[in-house]
């Protein structure tokens, strides 16, 4: 498969026996004449203006945006650029291969069916060339793929570097290709797609760009070709050494064989000719002894036929190996491969190694190989449009070629952060998309990957350190790679963590095995993540239930009196202070035969009280009195309370009904529906604390006289105090504020009656002009007729 030219020594062109010498302009393929190419030359390599007879479009704006980020850019790794090409160019390699299988003709023959990807350099014209044989871009595509139509990555990745994002990420927002103008200041992408003549996309990151119609250039047969005509200073990747150590470094992987045209100095036995030999011979007859001259003259001649010579020799040489690295056995593969793979994979080429990974084959009906990571980070839009983005991250390949990126049937909404590949025998290679998405494997093989994703993840927790209960085996001298794991199912759970909590809503069958993968803090926990099993592991004796309570931080949740008791009575209570928490309570009932309690809700049992029924007598009158008071209020109950230490009262909802926080979400959705708000709304049960000194004083209060005002006023302020306390929203707050005004003067002995003093009517003299015609003046009407009379009111009113 090897090409092989030479070169003279004293030759400024690179030499590829198969290609034409590029020409520029519009002139049929080998018809153009010396001062044509020259033209053409002077026009476009001059770098002044795009070729004048191609068809001129402008950049969508936040793509131009973009360029003239990276063209301006004194970031320091400009590297990423190759590995960017190389991957689009596999990425077109694999779209022509899956085509390939239901219909082979599109491959062509020869040197186009050779599915690689080649690099090319010329030095002297500080030209680097990417070239693949892969899908192509019509016109349209031209057009469209580089230049008009932004992609939702566009703007996001644009946003993320003004605020020192790194540029390392642009393969992640789907931009890849703009990072050439890091090198480049001029870009030709030459492309042959099946159903197109071969076309030329040309820019210099100006904000436009030129597309036309290739009729210089030698013919693609179909692919595509990056030409980056590059900067000064970007002289470095006109090296091949350069060259080599970058694919290397990043593209391994790519399961397409890369060549790069790569010239080395060879010596070679050249004939010599006759001239030359005829003047060695004198020089020799002149030189040497007559005795000698007979023995070696007839070996002198045999050698001096040919000489030996440096030689400039051209090869296409192959730099990366493409033995699929999921077909190897786990055992033969390092964690660096893995990690490297990991990158080409996810595009992903920050510094840090995926958090976990699990290779695995599964063999009996359905047989496959499926290589699954755990990325360092979640993407920046990992939960933008959730339910409705087809985001599934893994590859699927049948028999090693990849069919798609796109198979949701293969994991899991909630699993989608997870990036990786499954191979398999099973699945049919000549069938549509479509068909395949159907077929019956793909069950099997999805129930497995679940499986074993939900494995990996709970590996990370059994070997963090961190995460262990055991307080003495911390103290154990730790390895190396203790110390890699410590704090890592922190770091996976403050990325993903949301993604469990999307997976026990979502998915029944898998519910018990995710609540385990759960993570939170309690009351107890000290400002560190706790497990279930954690939280099960302290509970006190005769505990049944799982204590917890949902609000908007820890902080607040501390000081909640709902928790008065049970602090006091040393119950760890679970603090959730997610949104998606609230919904996930609707679905995690239990957990290990344990139920669930939130302390803000009615069914707090926390063991009998033998004063209980006394209180309840004791108090009934108050109790009763106060319900009657409260009936407008939506209040189905006041009871004594069994969770209250210092506070006089907490208003506490249905089992069912929502929580506090719970209508503070919905309130806070725009599309949420009243109608659903005041049904779902859970009936409010007010609980008092018998042992506080206010509850005490209003029930001598209302004993001796229920009709009494005051007692009134203040019983309805404590109620609504409560429900602040308690986290609801109040529906009338000026009332609140009024009510506790008032207070405030009885506290300070300023007559109820006292009213606010009159403003003296102060004649406003100097209004200026502004305040006149100020539209949202209320005085305007009664200001205007004072007016001078130069002021055109009626134009006024009507701008009212
Ligand atoms: N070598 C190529 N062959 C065919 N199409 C290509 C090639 N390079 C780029 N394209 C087209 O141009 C589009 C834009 O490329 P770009 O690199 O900016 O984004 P992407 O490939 O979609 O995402 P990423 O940067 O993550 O690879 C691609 O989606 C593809 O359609």
């Amino acid at each position: 498969r090897k090409l092989q030219a030479t070169a003279d020594e004293s030759s400024d062109e690179l030499v590829d026996p198969p290609k034409v010498e590029d020409k520029l302009g519009a002139v049929p393929h080998g018809l153009s004449t010396d001062s044509d190419v020259a033209k053409r030359e002077a026009e476009s390599i001059s770098r002044k203006n795009l070729r004048s007879n191609a068809e001129k479009f402008e950049f969508q704006a936040e793509v131009s945006r973009l360029m003239d980020i990276l063209i301006n850019s004194l970031y320091s790794n400009k590297d990423i650029f190759l590995r960017e090409l190389i991957s689009n160019a596999s990425d077109a390699l694999d779209k022509i291969r899956f085509l390939s299988l239901t219909d082979k003709e599109v491959l062509g023959e020869g040197e186009s069916a050779k599915l690689d990807i080649q690099i090319k350099l010329d030095k002297d014209k500080k030209i680097l060339s990417i070239r693949d044989k892969g899908i192509g871009m019509t016109k349209e595509d031209l057009i469209k793929n580089l230049g008009t139509i932004a992609k939702s990555g566009t703007s996001a990745f644009v946003e993320k570097v003004k605020t020192g994002g790194d540029l390392n990420l642009i393969g992640q927002f789907g931009v890849g290709f703009y990072s050439v103008y890091l090198v480049a200041d001029y870009v030709e992408v030459i492309s042959k797609h099946n159903d197109d003549k071969q076309y030329v996309w040309e820019s210099k990151a100006d904000g436009a760009f030129a597309v036309s119609e290739d009729t210089w250039n030698e013919p693609l047969g179909r692919g595509t070709e990056i030409r980056l005509h590059l900067r000064d200073e970007a002289g470095e990747y006109l090296e091949e050494s350069k060259l080599k150590e970058l694919v290397k470094k990043y593209s391994e992987f790519i399961n397409f064989p890369i060549y790069i045209w790569a010239s080395k100095e060879v010596e070679t036995e050249v004939p010599v000719d006759e001239d030359e030999s005829s003047d060695d011979a004198t020089d020799k007859e002149e030189s040497e002894d007559e005795d000698a001259e007979k023995d070696e003259d007839a070996e002198a001649e045999e050698k001096e036929k040919t000489k030996k010579v440096k030689e400039t020799v051209y090869e296409w040489e192959l730099l990366n190996d493409v033995k699929a690295i999921w077909l190897r056995s786990p055992k033969e593969v390092t964690e660096e491969e893995y990690t490297k793979f990991y990158h080409t994979l996810a595009k992903d080429f920050g510094e840090d190694k995926p958090l976990a990974w699990s290779h695995f084959s599964a063999e009996g009906d359905v047989e496959f190989k499926a290589l699954l990571f755990v990325p360092p980070k979640a993407p920046h839009d990992l939960y933008e449009s959730y339910y409705n983005s087809n985001k599934s991250n893994l590859k699927l390949f049948v028999r090693r070629v990849f069919i798609s990126d796109e198979f949701d049937e293969l994991l899991p909404k909630y699993l989608s952060f997870l990036k990786g590949l499954v191979d398999s025998d099973t699945l049919p290679l000549n069938v549509s998309r479509e068909m395949l998405q159907q077929h019956s494997s793909l069950k099997t093989i999805k129930k497995k990957l679940i499986r074993k994703a939900l494995d990996m993840i709970r590996k990370i927790a059994e070997e963090d350190p961190d995460e262990s209960n055991d307080k003495d085996e911390k103290e154990v001298e730790k390895s190396d790679d203790d110390n890699e794991k410590k704090g890592k199912y922190t770091k996976f759970w403050n990325e993903f963590g949301k993604s469990i909590k999307l997976g026990i809503i979502e998915d029944a069958t898998n519910r018990n095995r995710l609540a385990k993968l759960l993570r939170f803090e309690t009351s107890k926990s000290d400002g560190k993540l706790t497990s279930l099993d954690q939280y099960i592991s302290r509970m006190k004796s005769g505990q049944k239930d799982i204590f917890y309570i949902t609000g908007t931080s820890k902080e607040q949740l501390e000081k909640s009196p709902f928790l008065e008791r049970l602090t006091k009575k040393n119950y760890e209570v679970i603090f959730f202070t997610d949104p998606v928490d609230e919904y996930l309570m609707q679905y995690l009932m239990d957990y290990e035969d344990k139920k669930f309690q939130n302390v803000s809700k009615e069914g707090l049992k926390l063991g009998k009280d033998s004063k209980d029924k006394e209180l309840k007598e004791s108090f009934k009158d108050l109790t009763k009195w106060w319900k009657g008071a409260l009936a407008k209020e939506n209040v189905d109950d006041v009871k004594i309370s069994n969770r209250l230490a210092d506070s006089p009262c907490v208003v506490v909802t249905s089992k069912y009904g929502w929580s506090s926080n719970m209508e503070r979400i919905m309130q806070s959705q725009t599309l949420s529906d009243a109608n659903k708000q005041a049904y779902m709304r859970g009936k409010r049960v007010l609980e008092i604390n018998p042992r506080h000194p206010i509850i005490k004083e209003l029930r001598e209060r209302v004993v001796t006289d229920p009709e009494d005002e005051g007692v009134k006023q203040t019983a309805y302020l404590i109620y609504q105090t409560a429900l602040m306390e308690s986290g609801f929203m109040l529906s009338d707050p000026k009332d609140f504020a009024s009510r506790i005004y008032s207070s405030v003067k009885t506290s300070l002995n300023i007559s109820p009656d006292a009213t606010v003093e009159e403003e003296d009517e102060v004649e406003e003299v100097e209004a200026d002009t502004d305040a006149k015609t100020s539209t949202d003046s209320p005085n305007y009407e009664a200001e205007s007729t004072q007016d001078d009379e130069d002021t055109e009111p009626s134009s006024v009113k009507d701008e009212l």
